[in-house]
C-alpha cells in the first residue's frame, strides 16, 4: 500500500478538509498528537477561512493548495460533499479518513472504496466510537452472555435549535438516521456482528423538516439475534452514547447506560459493562436471582485522538483491528439507508435491497 513503510518516527503530515464543527475537533487532536503533523485546513468559504487564519491556523482554499509533503487527509465536509472531497484527497495520493456516514449513497461509497483500492491507499470511516476501551471490551464481554438473543438501545438528545441553522443539516444526507444512527449501527456491528434486515417507523412531527427527527427501528442480525432502537434529536433524555460516556465536549454527561445486550446466559449494560448473570449452579432461568457485576473502570480517552494515532500507525504499515475501514463504513451506511427506506415504504428492508443511488429521502 502507498505510504506503507515510511519512517514512523516522523509525524504523518496530514490535512483536515472542512473547518466546521467536527473538522476543528480533528484539528485539535492532530495538533495535540506526536504521531501526526497538521499541514493545512482546507476550507472553501472565504469568511470561514479568514476566521481560521485570524486564529492562527494554516488554512487554504482547496486541496490543490495543500503543502506538497502532505500524505493523508481527514475529510470532515458535509456528508453530501464526502464523495467529492474524499475523491480529491485520494487523487492526491493521500491516505484518508472520511467522516461518517462514509458517503451520501452506496454508489458513492463503493466508488470511493474502489478508487482507494485501485490506488493502494488506506481508506477509513470516522466511526470513532470503536476507539474507546469500553467498546473494545464490550466486543469481548458478549462472549460471556451465551448465544446473543437481542439488543435494545435508546439514543435521544435534544439538539439546540440553532444546530439546524446550517442548511445541509436540514436536507437529505443529514438527520438523526444518517448523522447519529449510522454510529449506532457501526457500533452494533463492531460488538455483535453484521445486521441483515431492518424495519423502521420515522417521524418529522416535532421539528417539521424534510428529514426525520425521530425513528423507531427493529433489526435482524446475521447470527439470529434481534434488536430494537429508538432514536430522536428532538426529545430530551439522559440516554445516548455521548451522554453516557461524556466523549463530546459539546454534550452534557449523564453517566447513564443506553444499550442493553441480552444473551441466553446473561445480560450486559453498555457502556458501563455492568453484567447480569448466573448466581449459582444449575439451569439459569427466571426464578433465580441474577448476580450483578459492576463493569471495570475504563481509561478515559479522546476517541478522535486515538483514531488519528491508529491511522498514522496504519499508514506507517501497522495492522489494526479496531478502526472502521471503508468496507465497514459501507456496511453501516447500507443499514442506515435501509432504515430510512423502510420508514418510507413501510416494509422491512434487507441488506442488498437498497438502491445504489438512494440518499435516504
Ligand atoms: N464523528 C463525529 O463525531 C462527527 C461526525 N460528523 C460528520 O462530519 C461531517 C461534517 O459535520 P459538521 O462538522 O457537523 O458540519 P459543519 O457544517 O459544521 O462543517 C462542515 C465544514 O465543511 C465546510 N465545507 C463545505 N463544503 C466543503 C467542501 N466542498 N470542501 C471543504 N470544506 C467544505 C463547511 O464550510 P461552510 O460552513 O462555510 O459551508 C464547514 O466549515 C458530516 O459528515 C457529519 O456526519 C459530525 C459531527 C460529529
Ligand atoms: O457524529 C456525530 C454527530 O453528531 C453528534 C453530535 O453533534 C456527535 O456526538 C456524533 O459523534
Amino acid at each position: 500500500m502507498a505510504n506503507r513503510g515510511r519512517d514512523v518516527s516522523v509525524p504523518l503530515p496530514l490535512c483536515v478538509v472542512g473547518g466546521g464543527a467536527i473538522g476543528m475537533r480533528h484539528v485539535e487532536v492532530s495538533q495535540g498528537s506526536e504521531q501526526v503533523r497538521l499541514t493545512a485546513i482546507v476550507e472553501p468559504f472565504e469568511q470561514r477561512r479568514k476566521e481560521l487564519d485570524a486564529m492562527g491556523f494554516p488554512v487554504v482554499a482547496e486541496t490543490a493548495d495543500v503543502p506538497g509533503d502532505t500524505l493523508a487527509a481527514i475529510v470532515a465536509t458535509p456528508t453530501p460533499a464526502h464523495f467529492e472531497s474524499a475523491t480529491a484527497a485520494l487523487d492526491k495520493g493521500w491516505a484518508v479518513i472520511v467522516e461518517k456516514p462514509v458517503a451520501a449513497t452506496l454508489d458513492e461509497a463503493r466508488a470511493l472504496l474502489a478508487a482507494a483500492n485501485d490506488k493502494g491507499l488506506p481508506l477509513f470511516t470516522g466511526h470513532h466510537r470503536r476507539c474507546h476501551p469500553f467498546s473494545q471490551a464490550a466486543r469481548n464481554a458478549v462472549g460471556n452472555l451465551g448465544d446473543v438473543v437481542g439488543v435494545q438501545g435508546l439514543w435521544s438528545l435534544r439538539k439546540h435549535d440553532s444546530y439546524y441553522d446550517v442548511d445541509w443539516r436540514r436536507r437529505p444526507g443529514a438527520g438523526p438516521l444518517m448523522t447519529n444512527l449510522s454510529h449506532e449501527i457501526d457500533l452494533m456491528r463492531f460488538i455483535l456482528g453484521d445486521l441483515i434486515e431492518v424495519v423502521a417507523l420515522t417521524s418529522s412531527a416535532r421539528r417539521g423538516f424534510q428529514i426525520e427527527d425521530t425513528a423507531a427501528l427493529a433489526f435482524r442480525f446475521a447470527n439470529g439475534a434481534l434488536g430494537s432502537f429508538l432514536i430522536s434529536d428532538a426529545g430530551v433524555s439522559p440516554w445516548a452514547f455521548e451522554a453516557a460516556c461524556g466523549e463530546n465536549p459539546a454534550i452534557a454527561s449523564s453517566g447513564q447506560d443506553y444499550i442493553r445486550i441480552i444473551g441466553a446466559e446473561g445480560a450486559l449494560e453498555f457502556p458501563s459493562l455492568t453484567a447480569w448473570g448466573r448466581s449459582g449452579p444449575g439451569e439459569i432461568e427466571w426464578s433465580k436471582p441474577h448476580l450483578r457485576t459492576g463493569g471495570p473502570d475504563f481509561k478515559r480517552v479522546d476517541p478522535l485522538f486515538e483514531q488519528v494515532n491508529r491511522f498514522a500507525a496504519v499508514v506507517g504499515g501497522a495492522q489494526d483491528e479496531v478502526l472502521c475501514t471503508g468496507r465497514d463504513g459501507i456496511a453501516a451506511l447500507e443499514m442506515t439507508l435501509a432504515a430510512a427506506l423502510s420508514g418510507k415504504i413501510g416494509k422491512p428492508v434487507a441488506a442488498g435491497e437498497v438502491p445504489g443511488g438512494y440518499n435516504g429521502t
